[in-house]
């Protein structure tokens, strides 16, 4: 019997503790208030401000069919609110405690952007810029950007958005949380504000959506979040953001579409879904992002994509611009990747695939039988060397939906209040133990590998690796969940004997971002054949950090390779300008859902290690 198997089922959960952001909390030692509902925060969210529009030679004011246009259309919510400004993001601090804590926010560290390698390949690469007023992306994006506090561009944005905006293609790879996001929608909306709206077409009585730009996600809750960062930016622009994905009705979404869309953020499955049904057309796509591409472009995953991009009636590389974004970028994708794009540019901030300065990482050595015993000793000592009154966010990642319910019910037993995430659990649970977690009702999630990619949550200081995966990329993207937008953050591993395979690829990563490694992994990684997937897939024990382009078959082209380093005073600069203001660039929306993948073998429950794994890579039988 499995450790998870041994748990009882019931459960007394532990009175509730409620989070308290960083805006709300005063500075004055450690204090207790209830704060009443506000309505604005932070600055003026004027809905009565005029807005403007690029109208070929200049921008004017939006007028009332422009502004129409943004209200609440697009949203996810089945009853949007009128002219709903996201910005305000009020009600997601509700009835909340206010914990004061002068400590909280104090883990900036400038040091780790300090000689970050930037590598760019392609022929006439747009230079980087320094500032956004440099790239001049338009009156009403420049003002979004100050809504959003962005006072810098992130390294990623210094040199991807330049690039997409002189409408070149481009293939990027930047760390974790280092704000890839921005990096493809700024261009996209500063392009589309250049073009006529798009209106649906009147088809035998029925509406057929025509999207100008096209973004697709993996997972149903990185949809929602790029959806709500989207709408952010293009804010009174009149550019107007849709959701398609699965797991939630089509009638709503399909509504919203027949509204007019210009940006369409889906998950593939669903989009190919309305494309079949003739409800959505892609002959006007102008714009294609793919965000964790090289997941979109895993194995079970491609035909999905080469059926929408090649198969529907989405103009060719060429004739749209096709931006790929992701932390981590194997050779092999970045060739599949290739039929894509047309003469991109390759940008690498950091190194292909690496991990972040920002986080500290260690590994424990502990055996399967032993791993709960561990997390209790390493939660109780967090407990008891924290600072009273902080309520940071801690992410446990396991192997199998199993394993995760078996986990939440014994921290929560244990006086630990804890929820979790995975592909067993119904779209409105899942959306639940997202908010829960969010809002620090429940500041342990446990998940699967559903939450490792893109999610952008505040305040989550410790991932714990319960189980590792098999996958170093899948760990870069797990522990990136902490570390954040300049915040430091911890990743702690449970490594066992079983993690023999992934030893050498995590000593070479720790090594990489200048991290201690254990001497007994070091040992463990010298007499490991296997280097984990990133090693094996280049057949090389080094990673690769490098545009594939650049191997010796491809050399001789017409392209050449450019390296700088950013300038660690202007992002530092950045940083400190935006440290207090994240409550304000997350989404309030993040709901859970994941693709297919994650059910197609979830009649299996063997336990912690068993078959009922939930990382939606090579098994999935669909998309959302
Ligand atoms: N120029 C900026 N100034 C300040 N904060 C920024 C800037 N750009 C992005 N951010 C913030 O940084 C955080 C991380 O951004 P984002 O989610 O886009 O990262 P990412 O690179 O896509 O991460 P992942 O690889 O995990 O998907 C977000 O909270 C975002 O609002």
């Amino acid at each position: 019997m499995s450790w998870a198997d041994s748990i009882t089922e019931s459960t007394t959960r532990p009175t509730r503790r409620k989070y308290i952001p960083r805006h709300r909390r005063n500075n004055n030692g450690v204090t207790t208030t209830t704060f009443a509902k506000t309505k604005t925060i932070g600055y003026s969210t004027d809905s009565t401000s005029p807005g403007y529009r690029f109208n070929g030679s200049g921008y004017r004011e939006l007028d009332q069919s422009d502004r129409n246009r943004d209200r609440g259309h697009g949203s996810s919510d089945p009853n949007p609110t009128p002219n709903a400004n996201p910005f305000d993001i009020a009600e997601k601090f509700d009835n909340l405690e206010v914990i004061t804590d002068t400590h909280v926010d104090g883990g900036i560290n400038f040091d780790a952007y300090e000689d970050i390698p930037v590598e760019t390949s392609g022929s006439n690469i747009p230079p980087p810029v320094q500032s956004f007023a440099e790239i001049d992306l338009g009156m009403p994006l420049n003002e979004n950007i100050k809504r959003c506090k962005y006072v810098k561009p992130t390294p990623v944005q210094r040199h991807a958005i330049p690039i997409a905006v002189a409408g070149r293609d481009l293939m990027a790879c930047a760390q974790t949380g280092s704000g890839k996001t921005a990096a493809f929608c700024f261009p996209i909306i500063y392009g589309l504000l250049n073009h006529r709206f798009s209106r649906p077409v009147l088809s035998r009585g029925v509406r057929i959506a025509h999207p100008l730009a096209l973004i697709l996600s993996p997972t149903r809750e990185l949809s929602c979040q790029i959806h709500e960062e989207a709408k952010k930016f293009s804010y009174q622009t009149g550019v107007k953001v849709v959701v398609a994905y699965g797991g939630a009705p089509m009638s709503q979404q399909l509504r919203n579409l027949e509204k007019g869309v210009d940006i369409l953020v889906a998950t593939p499955g669903r989009l190919v879904d309305m494309i079949e049904r003739s409800r959505v057309s892609l002959k006007k796509i102008k714009y294609l992002a793919l965000d964790e591409a090289d997941r979109m472009l895993d194995m079970g995953f491609e035909p999905q994509i080469r059926k929408i991009v090649e198969q529907m009636d989405m103009p060719p590389p060429g004739a749209r611009q096709t931006m790929l974004f992701s932390a981590t970028f194997p050779t092999e994708i970045q060739r599949l990747a290739s039929d894509f794009l047309s003469n991109y540019i390759f940008l690498a901030v950091g190194r292909v695939g690496s991990s972040t300065d920002l986080i500290v990482q260690r590994v424990e050595f502990v055996q399967d039988m032993d791993k709960r015993d561990q997390l209790m000793n390493l939660l109780h000592a967090e407990r008891s060397n924290g600072m009273p009154g902080k309520h940071l966010l801690t992410l446990v990642f396991v192997e199998t939906k199993r394993g995760a319910d078996a986990l939440e019910r014994l921290l929560s037993m244990n006086g630990f209040p804890a929820t979790a995430i995975h592909g067993d659990k119904v779209q409105r649970e899942r959306e639940q133990a997202l908010r829960s977690f969010k809002t620090g009702v429940t500041p342990i999630l446990v998940a699967t590998d559903v939450a490792a990619r893109g999610l952008d949550i505040p305040h989550v200081a410790h991932v714990i690796n319960f189980d590792l995966p098999k996958d170093i990329d899948n760990y870069v993207h797990r522990i990136g969940r902490t570390g954040r937008a300049g915040n430091t953050g911890l990743a702690t591993a449970f490594f066992s004997d079983k993690n023999m395979p992934l030893a050498k690829a995590l000593v070479e990563l720790m090594q990489e971002a200048k991290q201690e490694v254990p001497p007994w992994l070091s040992q463990y990684a010298t007499t490991s054949s296997y280097g984990g997937r990133r090693a094996h897939r280049n057949g090389i024990s080094k990673f690769g950090g490098h545009d594939f382009r650049n191997s010796a078959q491809f050399r001789g082209g017409n392209y050449y390779v450019s390296s700088s380093y950013t300038d660690a005073a202007a992002v530092a600069d950045m940083y400190a300008a935006t440290a207090s203001s994240d409550d304000f660039t997350h989404s309030n929306h993040v709901s859970a859902d994941y693709f297919g993948a994650t059910r197609a073998d979830s009649s299996a429950t063997t336990g912690s290690y068993g078959n009922n794994l939930d990382h939606g890579s090579i098994f999935a039988s669909g998309w959302d």
